[in-house]
C-alpha cells in the first residue's frame, strides 16, 4: 500500500482474485504515485508496455513512449493529482512503440488515503480505435452519400406503409418549399393537395402490396405553382425498424417533356403554316370517323383547292406563294373561329373536318371561306393581289365505312367544283343520302 507522502513501490493485491479480475475486466487499469510513477498495471497495460510488472512499477509512462505526443496525458494527470478532478474523455494522442496512433477512453481518478488526501491516481482506459475508426468510416460514407443525394438531379424520400415520410433529401424540400426536418414524419397529405396524394398512395399500395419496382412518369405542381414532371422510380424497401416502406427517386424532366412536347407538336404541324399535317390529320379524322359512326353524330368533310396555284407561283416566285398559302390558312382561320379541325394535306390543298356538322351547315362553312378568300387582297409588291378557291363538301353516310370513302365523296366534289370553273363549292350527297341517286350540287 502506498504512504502518505505517495511514495510507494506497488499496491499490493492480496486477493488474487481481485487482480484476476482486473487483468481480465477488458480494459487497461493502473494506478500512479503523485508524480505519475506506476503503481500498478494489470495485463492489458503489461503487454501494451512489454514489461513485467515489477519492471513496470516506479517507472512513468516516458521511460516506455519517450515524451514526445504524451504533453496532453500529463496535463490531465496534473488535473487529478494537482486539482482532484475525476477526468473520463477520449485521448487519441499515445504513439505506440511501433509508431502507430491509437485511442482510448480514458477515466481518471484521484487516489486518496485514509485522512482524503491525494497519494496518486487510477487509469481506467480502454482502447476504442477500432470503434473510432469504423465512426469516421460510417461518417465519411454519411458524407458521401448526403452530398450525392442532396446534390443529384432528382428528388428522393423514404415513406412507410402509412404515407408517413422518414427520409427526404434537399430537393425534395426544395420542391415542397418546406426544410427537410418538416418533410421527415409528415404525412403524404400535409404536403400535397389530398388528390394528389392519394393518386400517389394508391400507386404506392400496389408496389407495397406486389414487392415490385416500378417506373412512370409523374406530375407534380411544386411550391413555385409550376407544374414540374417526373420520371420516377419507386421500389420496395424495408424502414428503418424493417417494416415495409418504399423508396421513391423522381428525376425532374420537366424540360425535357416540354422539348417533347414540342417536338410532337412540331411533327404533327405543318411548318410553313403552323396548322395540321396530313399525317395528324388522317389520325385525328380516322378516331372522329370512328366516334361519329358509334354515336350517329353528323360529320362532315370539306377539301380545298386554291385556284391557279401554279400561275401564283411561276409569276411572283415561290416566296409569294408561299405566303400565299398563309394568307389563306388565316382566311379560314377567321371563317371557321373554334369550328372544325383545318389541315394542310398537300402543297396547296387543305382539308377541314368538320365534326357534329351536317351536310348543308357544312356546305355553308365552305361557302363562308369561299366568299371571304376571294375578298381578301394580299399585298405583293406593285400589285395587290386576289386568289380564289374551290371547295368539294361531304356528309357521313351510314353506308360509309371507312374514313376513305367519305374523303373520296369530297373530293369528288371538289374535282367537280374545279371542272366547273374553280372559285366555288361543290356537294356531293351518297346515294343513301339523296335516295336512289348521287346527286352533285
Ligand atoms: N410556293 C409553294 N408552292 C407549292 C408548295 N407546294 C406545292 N406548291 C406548288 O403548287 C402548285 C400546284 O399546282 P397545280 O397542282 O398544277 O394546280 P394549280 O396551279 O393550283 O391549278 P388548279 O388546281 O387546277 O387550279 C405547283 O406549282 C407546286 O410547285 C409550297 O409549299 N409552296
Amino acid at each position: 500500500m502506498p504512504d502518505s507522502t505517495g511514495n510507494c513501490d506497488f499496491i499490493a493485491l492480496s486477493n488474487d482474485s481481485y487482480r484476476l479480475l482486473l487483468d481480465e475486466v477488458g480494459a487497461f487499469v493502473y494506478t500512479t504515485d503523485m508524480v505519475g510513477r506506476y503503481t500498478f498495471a494489470n495485463r492489458m497495460v503489461l503487454q501494451l508496455l512489454g514489461h513485467p510488472l515489477d519492471y513496470v512499477v516506479g517507472k512513468d509512462i516516458s521511460h516506455f513512449f519517450g515524451d514526445k505526443g504524451n504533453e496532453a496525458l500529463r496535463e490531465t494527470d496534473e488535473r487529478v493529482l494537482r486539482g482532484g478532478e475525476t477526468i473520463a474523455r477520449e485521448e487519441s494522442n499515445l504513439i505506440l512503440a511501433t509508431g502507430e496512433l491509437r485511442t482510448y477512453w480514458s477515466t481518471k481518478k484521484p487516489l486518496r488515503d485514509a485522512t482524503g488526501q491525494i497519494i496518486g491516481m487510477i487509469g481506467i482506459s480502454h482502447d476504442i480505435t477500432e470503434k473510432k475508426r469504423l465512426e469516421d468510416k460510417l461518417r465519411r460514407q454519411k458524407e458521401l452519400l448526403d452530398a450525392l443525394v442532396d446534390n443529384v438531379d432528382a428528388l428522393i424520400y423514404m415513406k412507410d406503409a402509412n404515407r408517413r415520410f422518414l427520409y427526404a433529401n434537399r430537393r425534395m424540400a426544395d420542391a415542397f418549399g418546406c426544410s427537410v426536418d418538416q418533410i421527415i414524419g409528415s404525412l403524404d397529405v400535409d404536403l400535397m393537395p389530398a388528390e394528389v396524394a392519394e393518386r400517389f398512395w394508391q400507386q404506392d399500395q400496389k408496389i407495397l402490396a406486389n414487392g415490385q419496382r416500378h417506373a412512370c412518369e409523374e406530375s407534380l405542381v411544386d411550391a413555385s405553382g409550376r407544374l414540374r414532371h417526373y420520371w420516377s422510380v419507386i421500389i420496395p424497401w424495408a424502414g428503418p425498424d424493417g417494416t415495409p416502406a418504399i423508396i421513391g427517386l423522381s428525376t425532374d424532366i420537366t424540360e425535357l417533356h416540354a422539348l417533347k412536347e414540342e417536338l410532337q407538336r412540331q411533327a404533327r404541324a405543318d411548318s410553313l403554316t403552323g396548322i395540321a399535317n396530313r399525317r395528324s390529320f388522317y389520325e385525328s379524322a380516322e378516331h372522329e370517323f370512328a366516334r361519329s359512326r358509334l354515336q350517329g353524330r353528323a360529320l362532315s368533310l370539306i377539301t380545298i383547292d386554291i385556284d391557279f396555284f401554279k400561275k401564283i407561283n411561276d409569276t411572283l416566285g415561290h416566296p409569294m406563294g408561299d405566303r400565299v398559302l398563309q394568307e389563306f390558312v388565316a382566311c379560314c382561320q377567321d371563317a371557321l373561329r373554334t369550328e372544325g379541325l383545318l389541315a394542310r394535306t398537300g402543297g396547296e390543298e387543305f382539308c377541314i373536318l368538320l365534326p357534329g356538322t351536317d351536310l348543308d351547315a357544312a356546305r355553308h362553312i365552305a361557302e363562308r371561306i369561299r366568299e371571304q378568300t376571294q375578298a381578301r387582297r394580299i399585298a405583293v409588291p406593285a400589285q395587290e393581289l386576289r386568289i380564289s378557291a374551290s371547295f368539294g363538301v361531304a356528309g357521313l353516310c351510314d353506308t360509309d365505312e371507312r374514313f376513305e370513302t367519305l374523303y373520296s365523296r369530297a373530293d369528288l366534289a371538289l374535282y367537280a367544283a374545279k371542272q366547273q370553273g374553280r372559285n366555288r363549292t361543290s356537294l356531293l350527297r351518297s346515294p343513301a343520302q339523296e335516295g336512289a341517286s348521287s346527286s352533285m350540287t
